[in-house]
């Protein structure tokens, strides 16, 4: 809670906006959800002086790529770029159908293409559910100071209605911001891929994102790998605003259930998950004391469990970094929702099969989070070349690849070299 105090809603330390590198910013998108256009909207309207869009859409869907032509049209001295999947890697390029089949996670395939165009020092990955205040990349970039290689955004959830959004709310203010920030305070590798600035020379140094493809876990990876490097990876001072415009209670679990099974697969620490919980350190609490004291165990679990009820709530009220969009009432109801379905989650992980479900594709996990696709993914068309709709005209590019060695199995990744060249010419 003290972290979390020290650490979020800070404002950025000034500094010379010109000394500062550009920014790409890699928008993977799947779907046209509802809050779509407002999300990508906060993107066109950041204060930052020097920063492209890249959008990449896994495939071909005549809606999604409108929204964003029309916010692309709205906005046209923002420099962007969108990517349509379908027509991303074709025989015409040295990104060879046989260089991706390898590529088992979704997310890292849709974003190759920009990665291979990002122009600037610094990558952010940021996910499609994600709104963003218009100083956050700014306070991020001010984050990466020397010897920081990753800035991460805790997840957290902007305000909206209906008690899923609260329960989901309490769940990344409350249990998942305890533990994110105190993996993080002392120094282990715990990073959402969700909103990660990243030093591209880090990725390039292992030959780029694709060396990342092998695992659904790829956040891990990636920060795992910039470590390996000697960087630091740090916490920004403002939390993800995760603003889906789709999401209910059995949506969250879900993801928590891929989430922990991810987790399981990453370290055996995460099986004693269950125990850092409110009510089983309760009952562990009151026992012990029990035996120890002979302190009555109902009263101990009570006192517990009511002192824990409380820090919960002023630490959502820090991470919030204001007043709460519900009541205290709405407030223990979700609470209570959420202690009581975390072992309905841990259960389901624990004992479930080793497939996961993510945007409608399966995958049969592995060690490491080693990925097996069980639906495929869209595979490279027999199309000419690829193509990138930039704001000022629509261009032909042939992208390379990397002669990189891919992770081993488990939480290592071998380095690798990397080469990679690059050339644009005008469509006629
Ligand atoms: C008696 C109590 C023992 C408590 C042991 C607690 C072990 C906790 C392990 C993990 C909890 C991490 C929760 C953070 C949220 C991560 C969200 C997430 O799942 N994200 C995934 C999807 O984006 C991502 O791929 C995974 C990222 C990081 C996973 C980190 C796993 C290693 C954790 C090792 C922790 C040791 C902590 C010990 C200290 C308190
Ligand atoms: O098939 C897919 C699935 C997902 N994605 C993109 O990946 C991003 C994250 O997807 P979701 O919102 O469905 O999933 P999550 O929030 O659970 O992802 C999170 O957990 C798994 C990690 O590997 C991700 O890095 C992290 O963002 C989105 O931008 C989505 O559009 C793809 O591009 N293709």
């Amino acid at each position: 809670m003290s972290y979390s105090l020290y650490k979020f809603h800070r404002k950025p330390s000034h500094s010379n906006l010109k000394e500062i590198p550009g920014v790409s910013i890699i928008k993977p998108l799947t779907g046209l959800d509802t809050n779509l256009y407002e999300n990508l909207k906060t993107f066109f309207n950041l204060q930052y002086p020097r920063y492209e869009l890249l959008f990449c859409v896994q495939e071909h869907d005549n809606e999604l790529i409108d929204l964003i032509e029309r916010l692309r049209e709205e906005y046209p001295d923002v420099d962007s770029q969108l990517f349509v999947g379908s027509q991303k890697f074709s025989s015409g390029d040295k990104l060879l159908k046989n260089d991706t089949m390898d590529i088992k996670n979704p997310k890292i395939y849709n974003m190759l293409p920009a990665y291979e165009k990002a122009q600037y020092p610094y990558i952010l990955i940021s996910d499609s559910g994600l709104l963003m205040h218009e100083h956050t990349l700014y306070d991020m970039v001010m984050c990466m100071t020397d010897n920081v290689g990753l800035v991460h955004q805790m997840p957290f959830t902007c305000d909206r209605k209906g008690f899923a959004a609260s329960v989901e709310k309490v769940y990344f203010g409350t249990q998942h911001a305890r533990m994110y920030m105190t993996i993080n305070l002392i120094g282990i590798n715990c990073v959402t891929g969700m909103s990660c600035l990243i030093r591209k020379e880090c990725i390039d140094r292992v030959g780029g994102l694709r060396a990342f493809g092998h695992y659904i876990a790829e956040d891990y990876y990636i920060a795992y790998e910039v470590a390996k490097q000697g960087w630091k990876l740090r916490v920004a001072s403002t939390p993800a605003q995760q603003n889906s415009g789709e999401y209910s209670v059995s949506t969250w679990i879900d993801r928590m259930i891929r989430w922990c099974k991810l987790r399981m697969r990453l370290s055996p620490l995460a099986y004693l998950e269950p125990l850092q919980e409110c009510f089983s350190s309760a009952i562990l609490a009151g026992i012990v004391t029990n035996y120890l004291f002979e302190w009555n165990a109902l009263v101990v679990a009570a006192c517990h469990i009511l002192i824990w009820f409380i820090l919960d709530y002023l630490m959502l009220r820090i991470t919030q970094g204001g007043a709460l969009p519900f009541s205290k009432f709405e407030f223990a109801i979700a609470w209570l929702l959420r202690e009581f379905s975390s072992f309905y989650i841990y259960f389901k992980a624990f004992t479930g099969s080793s497939i996961v479900k993510w945007r409608g594709k399966e995958y049969r996990l592995g060690s490491g989070t080693r990925a097996e696709e069980l639906s495929s993914l869209p595979l490279p068309p027999p199309a000419p070349s690829l193509l990138v709709e930039s704001s000022s005209s629509t261009t032909l590019s042939s992208s390379s690849s990397s002669n990189s060695t891919l992770p081993v199995a488990g939480p290592h990744l071998l380095s690798s070299s990397s080469s990679s060249t690059k050339q644009s010419s005008q469509l006629v």
